[in-house]
């Protein structure tokens, strides 16, 4: 065991490069970290295979090739096995708010009402070294009930109500590394070191005063393939074991937002069906993951983003045939993200918006869902109102909405071309948004409210993506009445103007202060490269590592 200049106390072949804190070294004790390192050594090789045949996959499609069923697990699409019983501490999850790990936002969402708070190091979050070990920091003292939060400008002090939701906690995806932590000369993987300093230090609280019994639960991002839920379950055995705790003590939620995750629904499920809680809609990355997977087909565009809803046909069969996925296996089917929030000065627009968002919860609880997400406390009356006036004494639809007609969804329907049409005014809109989110991911907020709707790292992706997909594939604009043809020199003008609107509206002193010119150029760089980046934020994760000491900021 030796003190490295950081003065973190490190096991053998871990070095850390974040800023010390002695807040942060209580989440970076010697054991913690020997915990996570023995996953990154355990693991690493099958997450590199995993992440190679990612790139493999790509190939095909990028050849022409379709996602569809693998004939090699027709047996596990079409056997009749079942997940583990879902745990009675997490049976009523009608309204799950989401969220940052950030301080006061914990306990707000924890207090919200919201059967669950799923805690974000993930879409939510802009993963900097200080915005990662804070969340470490508030989520052990949220489950040790200890949290509080003194706003000092409005002199108000937050702190856990008795009635609270249940903590979900979601990992980053597999393909993020944590530059700050190095195990063996490595950036480690950044979900290992979420799940491993979390699950560390919660495991016993957790399953003590809110699982009974059972946990801790994660919501689990971005998966391709179940041989990356497999791994996953792996994980768990491994935590189990080194904690003492009984196989299938873990729970978590799969959220299927990949387009080739949608053919392994039932692969996903059989993998982790010890420790599964069910699987969710994360519509918006799997709007991303459309566009990304068929990035080569130029038959497959994207009309523009506001008309790609959950009323397309390719969005409603995987809505649908999730739901009839996870009850056919005992488990939770979770909707969404509706991306409308409060507007506080505007009670026509802001009833607008709750409208649009009960319509949306409506469709979902009427589908079979068993609960849904909430991006903000001010929405969670209206959604539980949706739910349990619904199914009321219901805690979940599982054994009565079975959607047996789900049966026919075919491939053809879940990668059915959208139907729409593009506009210049989208193109704008995307750029705008686009470079604000990045601006404010880069200066440590990783969701913002943006023209009255949430934004954040999957619907940022949308906004990249397309613009991308359009200037690829020279897209002739038919939307309003422009019929132009996107081009380089197209967007090149729209960023220039769209900066100038940015400034104005954000205000001269806001613009210059923030990062909008270093936002503007990563997301313009990707949105004409010639190859599509894998993420928008593995990108940009360069732009926000810092070392200490300070030396090069590049992986
Ligand atoms: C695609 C996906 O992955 S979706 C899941 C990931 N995305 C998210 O989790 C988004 C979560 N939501 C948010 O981050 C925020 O609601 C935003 C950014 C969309 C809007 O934020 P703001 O405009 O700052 O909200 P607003 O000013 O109305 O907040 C009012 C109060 O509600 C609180 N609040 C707002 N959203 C949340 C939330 N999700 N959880 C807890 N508290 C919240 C604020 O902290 C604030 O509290 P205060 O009155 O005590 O100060
Ligand atoms: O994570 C959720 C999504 O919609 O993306
Ligand atoms: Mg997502």
């Amino acid at each position: 065991m030796s003190k490295n200049m950081s003065y973190y106390d490190v096991p053998d072949g871990v070095d850390i490069r974040g800023r010390y804190s002695d807040e942060f070294a209580q989440v970076l004790t010697a054991d913690a970290l020997r915990f996570v390192a023995d996953l990154q050594r355990e693991f690493r090789g099958r997450i590199r295979y995993a992440m190679e045949c990612r790139r493999e996959a790509k190939r095909r499609y990028d050849a022409g090739g379709l996602p569809g069923f693998d004939p090699a697990t027709k047996f596990v699409r079409e056997g009749d096995w079942v997940c583990a019983p879902v745990p009675p501490a997490v049976a009523d999850r009608t309204v799950e708010i989401t969220g940052p790990v950030e301080r006061k936002m914990i306990i707000n969402a924890l207090n919200s009402g919201a059967k669950v708070f799923m805690a974000d190091f993930e879409d939510a979050l802009s993963p900097s070294w200080e915005n990662l070990m804070k969340g470490q920091v508030n989520l052990r003292d949220a489950v040790n009930r200890t949290i509080s939060f003194h706003d000092q400008a409005r002199n108000r002090v937050y702190k856990l109500n008795d009635n609270t939701a249940k903590l979900f906690v979601r990992p980053r995806g597999w393909h993020l590394p944590e530059a700050h932590i190095l195990i063996d000369g490595e950036p480690a993987t950044g979900c290992l070191v979420d799940f491993g300093l979390y699950f560390f230090h919660n495991y016993a609280n957790f399953r003590a005063t809110q699982g009974g019994g059972y946990g801790p639960f994660f919501y689990l991002p971005k998966m391709e393939h179940s041989r990356e839920a497999k791994i996953w379950n792996c994980v768990f055995e491994r935590a189990e074991k080194f904690a003492g705790i009984e196989r299938g003590s873990i729970r978590a939620t799969v959220l299927i937002e990949t387009l080739p995750a949608v053919f392994q629904m039932n692969e996903i499920l059989y993998e982790l069906r010890d420790h599964s809680v069910g699987l969710n809609c994360g519509r918006w990355d799997y709007i991303f993951s459309y566009v990304k997977t068929f990035q080569a087909h130029r038959d497959r565009l994207l009309p523009d983003r506001v008309q790609v809803g959950m009323g397309q046909h390719f969005m409603k069969s995987y809505s649908d045939l999730l739901i009839r996925t996870c009850h056919r296996r005992g488990v939770h089917a979770m909707g969404g993200m509706a991306a409308q929030i409060p507007i506080r000065d505007d009670p026509a627009a802001n009833a607008a918006a709750l409208e649009l968002v009960r319509k949306d919860k409506l469709r979902e609880v009427r589908a079979g869902h068993d609960g849904t997400w909430a991006a903000h406390p001010g929405l969670i009356p209206t959604i539980l109102d949706v739910f349990t006036s619904t199914i009321p004494n219901l805690p979940n639809q599982i054994h009565t909405a079975k959607r047996e007609d789900a049966d026919s969804i075919t491939s053809d329907d879940l990668i059915r071309k959208p139907t729409g049409t593009r506009s210049i005014s989208a193109l704008r809109l995307n750029t705008r948004v686009g470079i604000q989110y990045l601006a404010a991911w880069l200066t440590g907020t990783g969701s913002v409210p943006l023209y009255n709707l949430m934004e954040d790292a999957a619907t940022a992706e949308i906004s990249r993506v397309q613009n991308w997909q359009w200037i690829k594939h020279g897209v002739e604009l038919d939307g309003d009445g422009v019929g132009v043809k996107v081009t380089r020199e197209l967007f090149g003008r729209v960023v220039e103007e769209e900066m100038e609107r940015v400034a104005r509206e954000v205000g001269k002193e806001r613009f210059e202060r923030g990062r909008f010119r270093e936002a503007c150029r990563i997301f313009a760089r990707q949105c004409v490269s010639e190859e599509l980046y894998d993420f928008l934020t593995l990108d940009a994760y360069n732009n926000i590592v810092v070392m200490h000491p300070r030396a090069s900021a590049r992986l």
